[in-house]
């Protein structure tokens, strides 16, 4: 991997970030409204700093946009010239940040509104689960702009929504609506307006209730066996199937169902 003095140089803005945490939840909230959440520098060192230094007794974390975006995606007036080894530094340091979402030892929603655009689409798909409210709005600009993302996408999105379809954000620029962005399997929950956090917050304190063996598996054996070459998967499967219900949280689990001291599977 490359290092560079562009990426020495980046300083977290703290100012950038607003972090809370909610009973077992950290929220992590964008904080560039008036620049719709555009990701600079400064914000993504302060996200990074954030994604590192999660406290022990967090089970899930959400991210969310202040404002009525999530974001605009990468700060177009740092974009400034940059040398073919600045370059990959700049995108190298957006995946080390991307992927300390997708590989966070807790799961992470992402509570997607208004503009999810460019590098804001690539930092919602390293997240886990996606939850849009109505007036969230899809698009990778990046022709327009004479770039190409840098983020991830290029990974994380065609494995969420397929190749051809990521072709055609790129080509054509086209803005998804929120409910495209369910029917092609982009975010889990379409849901009104205005209630994209407090549905991820719902959805960060139940999975915070699970055992955290298995939201481990779920967050990192699972993408590996999807990948896997079914025999490999199989195996993978039950080996871990057999570590987790070996674990004695789940005995305690399963001894209290049915002992009937613990809830049933019902509708919601
Ligand atoms: C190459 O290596 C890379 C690349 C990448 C990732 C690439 C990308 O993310 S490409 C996509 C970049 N984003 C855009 O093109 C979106 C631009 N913004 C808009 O279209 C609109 O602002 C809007 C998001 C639809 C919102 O519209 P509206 O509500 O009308 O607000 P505005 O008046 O337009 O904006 C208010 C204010 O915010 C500034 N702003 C908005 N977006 C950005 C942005 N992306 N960058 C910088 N500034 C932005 C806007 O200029 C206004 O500022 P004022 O000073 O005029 O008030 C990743 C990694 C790589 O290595």
């Amino acid at each position: 991997m490359l290092t560079g003095n562009a990426q020495a140089a980046t300083l977290a803005d703290p100012s950038t970030l607003v972090v809370d945490t909610v009973g077992p939840v950290l929220t992590i909230g964008l904080n560039r409204p008036k620049k719709r959440n555009a990701l600079n520098d400064g914000l993504m060192a302060a996200l990074k700093d954030c994604l590192t230094e999660i406290p022990d007794e967090i089970r899930a974390v959400v991210i969310h946009g202040h404002g009525d975006h999530f974001s605009a995606g990468l700060d177009l007036s740092e974009l400034r010239e940059r040398d073919a080894t600045e370059g990959l530094v700049h995108s190298q340091t957006w995946h080390r940040v991307f992927d300390r979402i997708q590989y966070c030892r807790v799961p992470v929603i992402a509570a997607l509104k208004g503009a999810v655009i460019g590098g804001g689409l690539e930092l919602a798909c390293a997240a886990h689960i996606r939850v849009a409210e109505a007036s969230a709005y899809y698009a990778l600009p990046e022709g327009s702009r004479g770039i190409f993302v840098g983020g991830g996408g290029s990974v994380r999105l065609p494995r969420l929504i397929g190749v051809a379809r990521m072709a055609d954000m790129m080509l054509t620029g086209r803005v998804y609506s929120a409910a495209e962005g369910v029917v092609h399997g982009f975010s889990q929950y379409l849901i009104e307006a205005g209630s994209a956090y407090d549905k991820a917050l719902e959805l960060a304190n139940r999975v915070a209730q699970n055992a955290p063996l298995t939201n481990f598996a779920v967050l990192q054996a699972l993408p590996m066996i999807a990948e896997a070459n079914p025999q490999t998967g199989l195996l993978m499967e039950s080996l871990m199937a057999t570590v987790a219900q070996s674990d004695q949280e789940a005995k305690t689990r399963i001894r209290a169902f049915l002992d009937h001291k613990t809830a049933k599977v019902r509708p919601s």
